[in-house]
């Protein structure tokens, strides 16, 4: 049966979006990669817009909003599954250790519907006995809440199972197929699959499958237990306070968080990152130093640069967002869910939407919508494993997947250097490229051999790369990005936000300039580009531009235009072990064996200019490098023999057929 609406990611807020268009008449599928890694389930639980002292307006709305859907909605998810959620309306109290001025209204956004009340030194102590001594006063807001974010979680999976809501868990959507602005489906770890309607609630992981500003920010936590000699519940309310909360439970665990780190999706807890909990925690409440531990954990917070979610219409008419909650995901969770099945079902667009859309982080006004996509020839994440040739002895490769949308050849090509625009032409189509980088600069200031670029392409067919190449510093390698983006739109390529980004202040070598590029990278990806850095073979680099959301990395071989083929062996492997994003070996590939060792390492694709545009005959050398990368790939997929220290013979002694 195909559904009505398939929902990629399984936390909190996809199943709660799947039970609320589910009620609505919807035949929904959720697809979760892992549900036991949601957010969801390192979350603290907190429903606190008061506590976190939310400035922005629509975004204390939305949440004051969804704080007051809680007491019914959690009721009717206890009706229907017959578990509790542990909805818990037991006000946060906020203390603190300097003095303040009560009356300043930034400090504690107060309104009729959600007041808050400043309390004194003698009056907080006394309100809640037991804080620690350097306690000054503090803020009571007595409609802030919590709700057991764990037990929710199960909560909406059984109410969706228990409502029909077709629920895989260990399915991973690898990439989301567009066509002309409509998804016509998603390819998953198990096949391809198709609906009429898409969510994506991919919280943290939602920049692996489009460029969004999405990026994860990690929080480790811990719990302990009330001991039994403690006979009532100390804490009977939050305790929100300087770098620290701690939410106690009914069934008398304290949970107690949280580090906010930028360390991209690193695991495991941190002997730094517990320290600094339980320091703050014990100056805050000091008799939990004798309650005894009960479990550390971490979990990635989905954060955007304005700290908003991204809510709403996407770039396809039939895909919906629904990420980037960062720290209130659990607090807006009912609200989500309704304005966003209204909006997919009835197509009820709620005013506050307005808010959130993702369009906000592109700069650059535009008349026409800013699109993820690129156009129908391009197979956007093609769901049909390629099959390398020929049939007999075919394997299976998933082609080049860059931001979701999948290429077939695992070869870029540039337009410099060649001495006619017709031989550029024929070794572009010689090549099999579907991938041309373009410098913006040179376009812009007709340099030699850019002239009539436009024209000499087909760029229905060759999805356009443009590159910063001329840029010495991030400031102009940002500019210029911006002007690339408009380039492709006047080539129309509306959908196109790729940019080659290339930092570099060194003219003899031509190497960039590794600090710049990561600092462009992330104010590009902010901006919502799929960036794709040229970069020496450094892997710690490497590493971080993949955390801040660039959708490739692109290792040198050696020096650009050098042709000395690849000097940077080693570092190139490790990146390539490293990365979760593909692996682009661009600059210095001087020859086709290059071209396919460096595949054999496990490159994902190559970018080759001088080697084919200074060639003899460059049509004929562009074909040579299209097979060196099929090659290449071939054989990587195919697994090398181990290299041996000694002879072994090709016609083995045993297992000889006796006569
Ligand atoms: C330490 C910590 C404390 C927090 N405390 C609070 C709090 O007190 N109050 C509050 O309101 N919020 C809190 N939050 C934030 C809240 O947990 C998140 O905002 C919320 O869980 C986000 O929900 P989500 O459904 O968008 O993402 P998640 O809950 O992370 O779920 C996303 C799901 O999508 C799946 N997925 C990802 N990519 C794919 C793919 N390609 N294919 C298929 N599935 C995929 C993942 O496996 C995951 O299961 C906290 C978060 C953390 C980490
Ligand atoms: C065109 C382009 O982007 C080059 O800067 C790229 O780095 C390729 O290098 P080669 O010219 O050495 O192949």
């Amino acid at each position: 049966m195909t559904s009505d609406v398939l929902i990629i990611g399984g936390g909190v807020i996809g199943l709660a979006i799947a039970i609320e268009l589910k009620l609505r008449g919807a035949n929904v599928t959720v697809l979760c990669r892992d549900f036991r890694a949601a957010a969801a389930h390192a979350a603290a639980g907190m429903l606190a817009p008061d506590a976190e002292n939310i400035q922005n307006q629509a975004m204390l709305s939305l949440c004051w909003r969804s704080r007051s859907l809680y007491p019914d909605w959690t009721r009717k998810l206890e009706e229907l599954t017959g578990l509790n959620t542990g909805y818990w309306p037991c006000g946060i109290l906020a203390p603190v250790y300097q003095h303040q001025d009560e009356k300043n209204p930034s400090l504690s956004p107060s309104s009729p519907e959600s007041p808050a009340y400043w309390l004194d030194q003698a009056a907080i102590h006394q309100y809640q006995p037991g804080l620690g001594a350097e306690v000054l006063g503090g803020w009571w807001y007595p409609e802030d809440a919590q709700v057991d974010n764990q037990a929710l979680a199960g909560v909406l999976w059984a109410t969706a199972e228990s409502l029909g809501v077709e629920l895989k868990d260990g399915v991973t959507v690898e990439a989301i197929r567009q066509q002309q602005g409509q998804v016509v489906g998603v390819q998953t770890n198990i096949g391809d699959m198709r609906a009429a309607e898409y969510v994506l609630a991919t919280g943290a992981w939602s920049n692996q499958l489009l460029p969004l500003p999405v990026s994860p920010r990690k929080g480790q936590m811990l719990s302990v237990q009330i001991p039994e000699f403690v006979p009532e519940l100390p804490l009977t309310r939050v305790l929100y306070g300087q770098d620290i909360y701690i939410v106690p439970r009914r069934n008398r665990s304290i949970i107690i968080g949280a580090t906010s780190e930028d360390v991209g999706f690193t695991p495991h807890n941190t002997p730094a990152g517990i320290q600094s909990l339980l320091q703050a925690a014990i100056r805050l409440y000091p008799q939990l130093e004798h309650y005894p531990i009960l479990k550390f954990w971490w979990g990635f917070r989905p954060a955007t640069p304005d700290e908003l979610p991204i809510l709403g219409n996407s770039h396809c008419k039939n895909l919906t967002f629904a990420v980037g909650h960062h720290r209130n995901g659990i607090l807006l969770t009912p609200i989500t869910a309704a304005l966003i099945a209204d909006l997919i079902w009835s197509q009820k667009s709620d005013p506050l939407l307005a808010n959130f859309h993702y369009s906000r982080f592109h700069r650059q006004p535009s008349t026409s919508p800013t699109m993820l996509t690129h156009p129908a020839n391009f197979s956007n994440g093609n769901g049909k494993n390629l099959s390398l040739q020929p049939s007999e002895f075919s394997i299976q490769d998933s082609g080049l997947i860059i931001a979701g949308k999948t290429f077939k050849s695992r070869l870029m090509t540039g337009t410099g250097k060649y001495r006619s625009i017709k031989e550029m032409q024929e070794s572009v189509a010689a090549s099999g490229c579907q991938i041309v980088t373009v410098a913006v600069r040179r376009v812009q200031t007709k340099a030699a051999g850019h002239e009539g670029l436009a024209e000499a392409l087909d760029w229905q067919k060759i999805w356009m790369l443009p590159n910063t190449a001329g840029c010495q510093t991030a400031e102009e390698a940002i500019r210029v990005a911006r002007l690339g983006r408009e380039m492709a739109k006047l080539l129309g390529q509306e959908d196109n936000n790729f940019v080659k980004l290339e930092v570099i202040p060194d003219l003899k070598y031509l190497l960039p300039d590794p600090i710049g590029t990561l600092q462009a990278a992330e104010q590009l990806v902010k901006e919502g580009f799929a960036v794709l850095p040229y970069i020496n073979a450094d892997p710690m680099l490497a590493k971080r531009l993949e955390e801040v959301g660039c959708v490739t990395v692109m290792p040198l071989a050696s020096p650009i235009g050098s042709g000395q083929g690849l000097k940077t062996t080693a570092n190139i492997q490790i990146i390539i072990e490293n990365a979760k994003i593909p692996v682009v070996v661009d600059a210095g590939i001087g020859s086709p064996s290059e071209a396919a060792q460096a595949m054999e390492l496990g490159a994902d694709a190559l970018l080759i200019n001088s080697a084919i545009a200074l060639s003899e005959n460059p049509p004929v050398m562009a074909h040579a490098m299209n097979l060196a990368a099929v090659a290449g790939r071939l054989a990587y997929l195919a697994g090398r023999m181990p290299v041996k220290d000694y002879a072994s013979p090709s016609s083995p002694l045993t297992g000889k057929i006796t006569g």
